[in-house]
């Protein structure tokens, strides 16, 4: 059952709509909202650090990210240590970024996907698992 699983959701001002949107799709899931609450301008960093401290310390399995271009959230939420956050603008990245590279937050840019893209790609990502073998050396590397 997926109703156990606990996600982490926030977005800049750019990412406010998608944001809304995923949160309210994703009914069989348990979504915190981090914000931003409105489209008002806002920093990408002030929702990005809350969601990557929310997953490192384990209160949430998943966390979601929506800037315009996903660039700014992924730099914020990869300075924690604990956190793979992967950009995705096509459904296969979302599945190889669990696969390959465990990637616990989704980083989306909303000003370059579609809603439904966006959409599929969360629904990918949170029911992939990473592959293990090969990969796992391979991520237990990142860290420095
Ligand atoms: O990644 C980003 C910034 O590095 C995001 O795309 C922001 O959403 C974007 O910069 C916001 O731009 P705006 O012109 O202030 O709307």
């Amino acid at each position: 059952m997926s109703t156990q699983i606990k996600i982490a959701i926030g977005a800049d001002h750019a990412g406010f709509a998608y944001k809304e949107l995923l949160r309210d799709f994703l009914t069989d899931y348990e979504v915190q909202d981090f914000g931003t609450y409105s489209a008002a301008s806002v920093d990408y960093p002030d929702f990005a650090h809350p969601v990557a401290s929310a997953v490192e310390n384990g209160d949430f399995n998943f966390g979601i990210l929506i800037c315009g271009s996903a660039n700014g959230i992924a730099i914020s939420a990869n300075k924690h240590q604990g956190i793979r956050a992967a950009i995705c603008w096509e459904n296969e990245l979302a599945s190889l970024a669990r696969m390959h590279n465990n990637a616990n937050i989704i980083c989306i840019p909303a000003r370059f996907v579609t809603e439904n893209l966006a959409k599929e790609m969360v629904i990918t990502f949170l029911n992939t698992a990473f592959e293990g073998g090969r990969h796992a050396g391979r991520v237990d590397k990142i860290s420095c």
